[in-house]
Parts: structure tokens; C-alpha cells; sequence
């Protein structure tokens, strides 16, 4: 069963729930009184369609369906989890939630993206305040993992572990929150940082610029990879921490910080800095600088999960807890008719100079399909580490048509022949009905010990001849067993 999000306040936060639920297969209803909400969100979803997918290593699941509902009675109904991403102010915040819980059902968690409310401050006069609590996102939300989730001693600690459970299967890394406070972890930190940078500007010490280069080219890539601390200690040499406190620790009380002061918040300040913003970055639509930072993301994010560090390793354990639902839904009855086993989408790194999917992305779809199929017979991971696996021998591959940016792709697999040492596939890689590409490959089983072809195992060898008997009725593919440059 498709699970039902509901979305209330559709704006930069709102518009990112919408894509990160809808893109890992939730249905998605938005309230935003807003006439230009509907406009706002399909932006954001051409955005982070092009770049969520990227940072997937398993098929993605089918988006769910978008809805735009005339009321939040209407958003709510059915709704498994509820967000709310309304403008930061209290009154409206506690209007919204009476709404949610006129019509919600009871124990539906009610997440408030809200940056510093405190979670008993959301709860004042709520009829149910044990379902409301702070769930503080980072933007954009369909990229980055972060969710603060912070009860207060009212909340429902089983509504709070249903929440984080759902966080996590939309790939998110909830950070419970153990103690409210105003502004939670990340807000109280990003705020000294924003009041130092105020002060730097107004002091004229430092532009804007000045200020995103000091934080970009330095500190900042650290703090992307170990944090603070991590990064802190390794910087107190080999003597580690200690040693770092020893020698920074009394410069905390030097005029190096001007924590607790305010600059005076007036028109002054405020076109100072919106002046040198739009001198520093004013040439780029905020579109635009949304796609280069998503595409800048998409790179660290790639790096830390080939690393398995920090975010990265989020981003493959959710991709782990897909695999597991997406083999579990394919039908392995052995029958004849190929078996479908992979779902790709056309990502920008695929495209090449003719623009279009390049040649080795090909090879790639082909070794998505081939590498579920051996998931299938039991030859996953597992089969490898105890010394076993299929080698590629020859493979041929054969362009029929054009895929392009964005296209969804399908592998199907049919198996040709079979023996306990080897299986020959026909990989057809599909676009809708179209079929844009054939790969037919040779694969031996091999003993990774000795390095030579050897029988694979029963259990192995009984799945794999059970569909090879099945696809034994099927006619040899047209193109099958072609040399290359053979007329037809
Ligand atoms: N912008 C940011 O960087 C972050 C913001 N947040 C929090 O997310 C929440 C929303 O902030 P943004 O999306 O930035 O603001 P926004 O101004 O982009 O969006 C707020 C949306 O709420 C809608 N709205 C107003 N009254 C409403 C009502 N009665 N029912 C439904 N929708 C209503 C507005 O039409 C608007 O589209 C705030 O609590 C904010 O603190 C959290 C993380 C980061
Ligand atoms: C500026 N802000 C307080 C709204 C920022 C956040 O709440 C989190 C973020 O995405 O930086």
C-alpha cells in the first residue's frame, strides 16, 4: 500500500518534504494557501528529481503522486505522517496544528519543521500535544539526511520511534534530540556563526564574499567530512584533545568572539548585506544557484559514500533497506517471459557530447540487470566473500535507440542457455515499450581461490536452471548471437 504524506506549507522546507517523500514512493498532499505554491513546488521537484536519483545506487521506487488539497482537513485525511512547514511564527504554528488535529488521526505523528520553537511551545492548548514534535530539517531537504527530532516530556516516545522510523526509510538520519532547547543542536550552532558574520560585514572587516570563501575553502570542507570535534582533536596532534584544549582553550576568553551582542537589526544592516549578496551572487537566478549547489552536494555526498563516512553511509544503508524491498517485490516464479530486474533514470553524468546516454552507461544498465539476476540465484555478496562468483567472458552490445536526460530505463533479462559453469544472457534495456539497446553476454563461474571455471553451487545452480528451463520456451532473441557489423 502506497503511504500518504501530508504537507502543510508548501514553500523552500515544505517543497523539499514534498520531493524527498514523493521520490521515495510516498503520495504527497500539499495545503498552501499560496497561489503561486503549486508553480513553486513543481520547481523544486524538476530540481531534485534531476538530483536525488543521483545518489542512488539502486533502482528508485516509483514516485508517488502529487496533490494539491483546498484545505488541511482534506490534506490530512488518510495522511501516515503529517509536516508542518508553515512561516516561523507561534500563533500560526498552534492554528495549523488545531486544524491537523480536528481531522488527523489519532497517533498520527506531526512533525514541525519549525527552526527554534521548542516542542512544549508547539504543544500549548494542542487537544492531543503527545503527537507534535519538532522535526527540524536541513536545506534542501531532498538531499540532505538531517532531521533534528525533538520531543518534550508530553510526547508519545511511540510516536516519536514511528517518526524516526519513517525519516529513515525516506533515507534521512533522525537525530533525536534529547533535551529541548530554543533552536535545537544545528540552529544554536548556524546561529553564533550568522551573528559572527553579521558582525564581520557591519564592521566593515569583511564582505560576504570574503566571508563564503573563508568558510568554503577551508573550514567548511572539514566540517562537510569529521564535524567539529573529530576534526578538532585530529588538529590537537598526536596528543589528541587534551592537548588541543591546552593550547585554544584560554583563548575563549580573548575578544575573539562577539557571541552574546546583537548588531543592530535595521534597514542599514539589512541593505549592507543584501547589497554585497547581490553584487557576490546577484548574476545567478536562485534556481540556478540551487542546481549548483544540489550538483556540488551530489559530488561530496557521492565521495563520502564511496568513503562509507558521515553522510555517505546513510546514503548506503538506505540503499541497502531499498534492495531488500525491491527484490522482494520481483516475481521469481520460474515462467516464460523474460524477468524484469532493473530500474534506472538517465541521470546528467550519463549524457555525453552527442547528448545523449554514453556508450558505457550501457554496459552499466547491462551489469545493473545481470548483477540483480545473481542476487536472485543467491550469487549476492555473500556468494562472493566465500570464494565464488560469476565472471564476465564476452559481452555484445547493440544500440537501437536513444535515451536522453531524465528518460526511466527498465532491464529485463532473458536466459539463452545454461550449465552448471556457465549462462548466457540477452539483456534488452527498455524505455517504455521501446527497446534502446541489447546486450547479450557469456558469464563463467569461477573459483576465486584458484582462479579457473568451476561448477557453481547446487543451491546456485537449481535457481539458475530453474529460470533457464522456464526461458527454454522462449524463441532465441532476434539479434541474438550476431557478429558485429553483420547485415541483417
Ligand atoms: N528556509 C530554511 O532554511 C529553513 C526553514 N525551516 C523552517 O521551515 C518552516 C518554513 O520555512 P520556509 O519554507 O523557509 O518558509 P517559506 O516562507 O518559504 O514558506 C512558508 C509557507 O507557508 C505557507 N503558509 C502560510 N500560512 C499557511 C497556512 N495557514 N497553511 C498552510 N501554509 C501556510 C506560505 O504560503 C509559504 O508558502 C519554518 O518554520 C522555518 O523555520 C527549517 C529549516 C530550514
Ligand atoms: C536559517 N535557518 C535558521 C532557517 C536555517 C535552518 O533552520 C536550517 C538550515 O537549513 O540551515
Amino acid at each position: 500500500m502506497t503511504r500518504k504524506a501530508a504537507i502543510i506549507g508548501g514553500g523552500v522546507i515544505g517543497g523539499g518534504w514534498a520531493a524527498r517523500f514523493l521520490l521515495n514512493g510516498w503520495n504527497v498532499s500539499v495545503f498552501d494557501p499560496d497561489p503561486q505554491a503549486e508553480r513553486k513546488i513543481s520547481e523544486v521537484m524538476a530540481n531534485a528529481r534531476a538530483a536525488l536519483p543521483a545518489l542512488s545506487d539502486v533502482p528508485m521506487c516509483a514516485e508517488g503522486v502529487l496533490s494539491f488539497a483546498q484545505t488541511i482537513t482534506e490534506a490530512v485525511e488518510g495522511a501516515h505522517y503529517i509536516q508542518e512547514s508553515v512561516s516561523e511564527r507561534l500563533d500560526l504554528k498552534h492554528r495549523v496544528f488545531a486544524q491537523i488535529q480536528q481531522s488527523a488521526e489519532l497517533g498520527t505523528p506531526i512533525g514541525s519543521s519549525t527552526s527554534g520553537f521548542k516542542p512544549s511551545e508547539l504543544q500549548e492548548n494542542a487537544a492531543n500535544p503527545a503527537t507534535i514534535f519538532v522535526a527540524h530539517p536541513f536545506n534542501p531537504v531532498y538531499l540532505l539526511p538531517l532531521a533534528e527530532v525533538v520531543p518534550s516530556p508530553k510526547s508519545d516516545p511511540a510516536v516519536i520511534e514511528n517518526a524516526k522510523t519513517i525519516l529513515r526509510e525516506i533515507g534521512m538520519f533522525p537525530l533525536h534530540v534529547r533535551k529541548e532547547i530554543d533552536a535545537h543542536i544545528a540552529d544554536r550552532f548556524l546561529e553564533a556563526v550568522w551573528r559572527e558574520a553579521l558582525w564581520l560585514v557591519k564592521d566593515g572587516i569583511a564582505t560576504t564574499e570574503e566571508i563564503d570563501e573563508a568558510i568554503r575553502m577551508g573550514f567548511g570542507l572539514r566540517w562537510g567530512q569529521m564535524g567539529l570535534f573529530e576534526t578538532y582533536r585530529v588538529a590537537g596532534g598526536e596528543a589528541g584533545m587534551k592537548h588541543f584544549m591546552a593550547q585554544f582553550g584560554p583563548c575563549l576568553t580573548w575578544p575573539w568572539t562577539k557571541l552574546m551582542d546583537v548588531p543592530e537589526f535595521n534597514d542599514e544592516l539589512v541593505d549592507l548585506i543584501a547589497g554585497q549578496s547581490d553584487a557576490q551572487s546577484g548574476h545567478h537566478t536562485i534556481r540556478e544557484l540551487e542546481r549548483i549547489r544540489d550538483s556540488n552536494l551530489i559530488g561530496f555526498l557521492r565521495a563520502l559514500k564511496d568513503r562509507n563516512w558521515g553522510a555517505g553511509k546513510v546514503l548506503r544503508e538506505h540503499d541497502a533497506a531499498r534492495a531488500v524491498a525491491f527484490h522482494a517485490e520481483i516475481d521469481t516464479a520460474p515462467k516464460a517471459e523474460p524477468l524484469v530486474l532493473a530500474h534506472m533514470q538517465v541521470l546528467p553524468v550519463w549524457i555525453d557530447y552527442n547528448g545523449h546516454m554514453t556508450e558505457s552507461r550501457y554496459y552499466f544498465a547491462n551489469s545493473e540487470t545481470v548483477d540483480a539476476f545473481l542476487r536472485l540465484i543467491g550469487a549476492g555478496m555473500d556468494y562472493v566473500a566465500a570464494g565464488n562468483s560469476f565472471y564476465s567472458a564476452e559481452t555484445h552490445i547493440r544500440h537501437l535507440g536513444e535515451a536522453k536526460l531524465g528518460d526511466k530505463l527498465t532491464g529485463t533479462i532473458q536466459i539463452i542457455s545454461a550449465d552448471e559453469k556457465r549462462f548466457r544472457s540477452f539483456v534488452r534495456i527498455m524505455k517504455g515499450d521501446d527497446c534502446v539497446a541489447t546486450i547479450e553476454q557469456l558469464c563463467l563461474h569461477v573459483n576465486m581461490a584458484t582462479g579457473k571455471s568451476a561448477p557453481a553451487s547446487a543451491e546456485v545452480w537449481g535457481k539458475l536452471k530453474a529460470i533457464a528451463d522456464g526461458h527454454a520456451a522462449l524463441p532465441l532473441p532476434e539479434g541474438a548471437g550476431r557478429a558485429v557489423g553483420q547485415k541483417k
